[in-house]
């Protein structure tokens, strides 16, 4: 159904390919996952498929793409339509209407479709994405994850042979996504549709794959097998697969439940390692990293230190953040409700919650984007909706969920110098930042033209540079493949070794277990839970990260510290 032979795609002002040699044979009717590095070139094989690369990117496509017959060098994607269903990284730049339910009949009207069929499959697509509430509400007022359902369900009305989906789970919550991809499973199984996906956050989707393309490395040719084959190759692994390294297992397991299987032994194991620990329980609290707080020795740290400056303190409060009775209301929409919350200076917190919970909104009135409606909201003593700009990114920064949000200047360079002027930082400061979260990210190119995962790393570093005391990530390993996740990981745990105080709004429940002191539930905007990230997640089913399914009853929350607690 998707066919490369011998493709090679060049884009304009590079001397080198950035995907090469790529011959690949995607039969019909099956769910094929493109893994790989961050920027290895998946975007770029999706983009070859739906006509997007090279016909809107530039650049020049050697070889031959056929999709359904049709050769995508001579077919525009418009051509291309009614065999494939594109969604992007970016949902907001897909859509042509308004409202939820214009947006969902749009693709089936450019096709002509007779109204009675249009109207049904609306129906029925509200009612599988969960998006029946919303149906009537403007496009501009939803949620990231709201957005990306629409999106996803935009091109599934259609019914198209082919879809192709770049991480189309990257703003979901677990639920949610679990949804989406039951869907996508029914539409292969029942329909035939041919699926094509690129997905960083393999514990979510692995199980669903028919087969994997592995992108090893830049330039290097894809590697296509079962999901079993190509994880006991792939230098990306989900935490399930990683576990079974460390243990030995053969085959390597791949959900949790393959995992649970075989981990008697593991967890007898872990419980004669875990002195101390009460009968039944790992040692988590124990082997988790000294708590970050404010009343932790900073000479304990011995890691090389990010900056040489220290941030400034918070001025009269002991807190860097203070959230009082907040309320918010948007258009009607009650987005927050009496939030209370203190944030401490050194302490990580990671919001979650389900898509639409309010954890944007909680992070833009602290960053002053939006005016309480009721409470009061205040950040390193500052009335964050009252400070001008200038002031306030030296006590508190926002990476957005779109990073492209922040970024202006026509290269990367050109970006880091306005950074270190802005925040009146040493030349170079940003720069560094970059290379240090991402290397192999080069001055010249436009913000635009770099790949999810490093157009994040830019957007963090110009945060960063301002070193604020307070700084709030909203989903911030969207495009980050796990080497990124854990390079990221190390900067926080740093920056907050340092003092700064970090707020994470996240779905990614394995980076709040690797990095959380404390986790905050929202739901429909008001506070649900919110205590050591140990208790939290393991309460519930739905933000508990791998780990902790495979070895419960124990408490354990990532691959490292079964690792620390084995040596
Ligand atoms: N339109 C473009 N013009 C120039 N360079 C581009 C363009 N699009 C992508 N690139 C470059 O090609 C490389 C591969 O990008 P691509 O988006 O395909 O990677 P990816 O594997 O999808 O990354 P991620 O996982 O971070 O989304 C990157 O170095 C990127 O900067
Ligand atoms: N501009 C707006 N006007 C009206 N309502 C809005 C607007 N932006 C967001 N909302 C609504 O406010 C609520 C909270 O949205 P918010 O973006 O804070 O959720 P979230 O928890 O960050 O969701 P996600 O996980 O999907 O990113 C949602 O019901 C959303 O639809």
């Amino acid at each position: 159904m998707i066919r490369f032979e011998n493709v090679s795609v060049t884009y304009d002002g590079h001397t080198e390919p950035t995907v090469r040699d790529i011959d690949l044979d995607i039969p019909e009717g099956e769910l094929v996952l493109l893994v790989g590095p961050s920027g290895v070139g998946k975007s770029t094989v999706l983009g070859a498929v739906s006509g997007l690369v090279p016909h809107f990117t530039g650049g020049t496509l050697r070889g031959r793409v056929t999709v359904a017959g049709r050769d995508t060098r001579t077919h525009k994607p418009r051509e291309l339509a009614d065999v494939v269903g594109t969604v992007g990284q970016d949902p907001l730049s897909h859509f042509v209407t308004d409202t939820v339910e214009d947006e969902l009949a749009y693709g089936m009207e450019s096709l002509g479709l007779a109204p009675e069929v249009m109207r049904r499959r609306v129906e029925e697509t509200l009612d599988l994405l969960g998006l029946a509430d919303l149906r009537d509400r403007p496009i501009a007022t939803l949620s990231g994850g709201q957005q990306q359902r629409v999106a996803i369900g935009s091109v599934l009305t259609p019914h198209p042979q082919v879809l192709i989906l770049d991480e189309p789970t990257s703003a979901l919550d677990p639920a949610a996504a679990e949804e989406v991809l039951a869907v996508l499973q029914r539409l292969v199984h029942d329909l035939g549709t041919t699926v094509l996906m690129a997905e960083h956050r393999l514990e979510r989707v692995i199980q669903y794959a028919d087969q994997v393309a592995l992108l090893p490395s830049p330039g290097a040719s894809p590697v296509l097998g079962t999901p079993a084959e190509v994880m006991a190759i792939s230098p990306v692994t989900p935490p399930v697969v990683d576990l079974g390294r460390l243990a030995g297992w053969t085959p390597l397991p791949l959900t949790v439940r393959d995992a649970r299987r075989r981990a008697g032994a593991l967890r007898e194991q872990l419980e004669t390692r875990s002195l101390g620990a009460e009968k039944g329980r790992g040692a988590v609290l124990d082997l988790r990293l000294p708590p970050r707080g404010r009343d932790q020795p900073q000479t304990t740290r011995t890691r090389r230190r990010w900056f040489s400056r220290t941030p400034q303190p918070a001025p009269q409060s002991p807190h860097t953040a203070e959230v009082k009775d907040l309320t918010v209301t948007r258009a009607q929409i009650r987005a927050l409700h009496h939030v209370t919350l203190t944030i401490a200076p050194g302490e990580t917190i990671a919001l979650m919650g389900r898509n639409g919970a309010g954890k944007s909104t909680l992070l833009n009135s602290l960053v002053g984007l939006i005016t309480p409606t009721d409470g009061t909201v205040q950040a390193g003593g500052r009335t964050p909706h009252r400070t001008p700009p200038p002031d306030l990114i030296r006590h508190v920064g926002l990476v957005p969920q779109e990073p492209l949000d922040l970024l202006y200047a026509d290269t990367v360079a050109a970006e880091c110098t306005a950074a270190d002027t802005d925040a009146d930082a040493p030349p170079g400061t940003c720069r560094d930042l970059v290379t240090q979260l991402l290397p192999g990210v080069a001055d010249d190119t436009h913000p635009r033209d770099l790949s999810e995962g490093q157009r994040l790393a830019l957007a963090l570093a110009v945060v960063l540079t301002a070193r604020p005391p307070l700084l709030l990530l909203d989903e911030p390993t969207r495009g980050l493949d796990y080497a990124a996740k854990a390079r990221l990981v190390t900067v926080l745990r740093d920056l907050a070794a340092e003092g700064h105080a970090i707020v994470l709004a996240t779905h990614d429940v394995e980076l709040a277990a690797e990095l959380a002191d404390r986790v905050v539930l929202l739901a429909e905007g008001e506070v649900i839970a919110d205590g050591p990230t140990a208790e939290v997640v393991v309460s519930s089913p739905s933000f508990a990260p791998q780990i902790t399914k495979i070895l419960a009853p124990q408490h354990w929350l990532t691959v490292a510290q079964v690792k620390q607690a084995l040596a």
